[in-house]
């Protein structure tokens, strides 16, 4: 098992924003975080990369409890993401953005810029590598937060609403590049609202709803939940992989 978070509590004063919740990922999965606006699936992430401490709970990393490390410890075990919105240094150039990631592994600045160029290519950035980030539009930032996740070489990347704000082409093509990454070796867990991007990408589905976990199962499990359907989907139309 890759990550085994059992019962994991976060609390902002007295409100639950994660309420005892379990889930376990095991290696080459692709596992989709869903739930209304507020359900605590960013604040979930972040219980798992270290970025909020937990109020209560654990977290195990392949075996090692991570409850307590600081991110970077979590970030050297294998464990990256990606954030809401794009943490971009704007200032600084695509390449050095993503080199800040390889510098997890690569001491030396010319090694962790090459690692940087390669995960740039994949990720479709290779030729803007020397414009400034701020030069990039939505589409490019999230492959571009992306690209600085996989330059830490993760065994897990936690991929936070990746997809949010870019047009039904972008989409299909972050999808694949999902795929890809997927292909490549990275076990996969995915928040989105987009349901394309969950029945396309994810083999199961974990739903929160006010902090607490509704239901678990396929895909077409989850998005025919009578109580998914009335506390996130409500009449909206899911398709499936092979519907039209
Ligand atoms: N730092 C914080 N302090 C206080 N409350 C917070 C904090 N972060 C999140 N919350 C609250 O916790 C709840 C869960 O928020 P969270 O961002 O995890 O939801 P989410 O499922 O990711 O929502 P969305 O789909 O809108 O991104 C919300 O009610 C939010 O207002």
């Amino acid at each position: 098992m890759l990550i085994e978070a059992q019962s994991v509590t976060k609390m902002f004063g007295a409100f639950k924003a994660v309420d005892n919740a379990s889930v376990t990922v095991e290696e080459g999965d692709i596992l989709g975080l869903i739930g209304p606006n507020g359900a605590g699936k960013s604040t979930f992430f972040n219980c798992l990369t270290g970025d909020m401490p937990l109020t209560s709970g654990t977290v195990r990393f392949a075996g090692t409890d991570i409850t307590t490390a600081p991110p970077e410890e979590r970030a050297r075990l294998g464990l990256a993401r990606s954030f809401q919105v794009p943490l971009t240094f704007e200032s600084m150039s695509v390449l050095d953005n993503a080199t800040i990631g390889a510098l997890l592994r690569h001491h030396n600045a010319r090694e962790a810029q090459a690692k940087a160029r390669e995960v740039l290519d994949r990720v479709g950035l290779g030729r803007l590598a020397d414009a400034p980030a701020k030069s990039l539009g939505t589409p490019g930032r999230k492959r571009l937060e992306i690209a600085r996740a996989l330059a830490s070489e993760p065994k897990v990347l936690l991929l936070d609403e990746a997809m949010a704000g870019l047009t039904p082409t972008e989409v299909r093509e972050a999808i694949e590049l999902v795929r890809r990454i997927h292909a490549g070796g990275v076990t996969i867990v995915i928040v989105e609202h987009l349901m394309e991007v969950i029945t396309s990408l994810t083999r199961r589905v974990v739903v929160f709803h006010q902090g607490r976990e509704i239901a678990r199962g396929t895909p077409r499990e989850v998005t025919s939940d009578p109580h998914v359907i009335e506390a996130y989907l409500g009449r909206r139309k899911v398709r499936h992989a092979g519907e039209s």
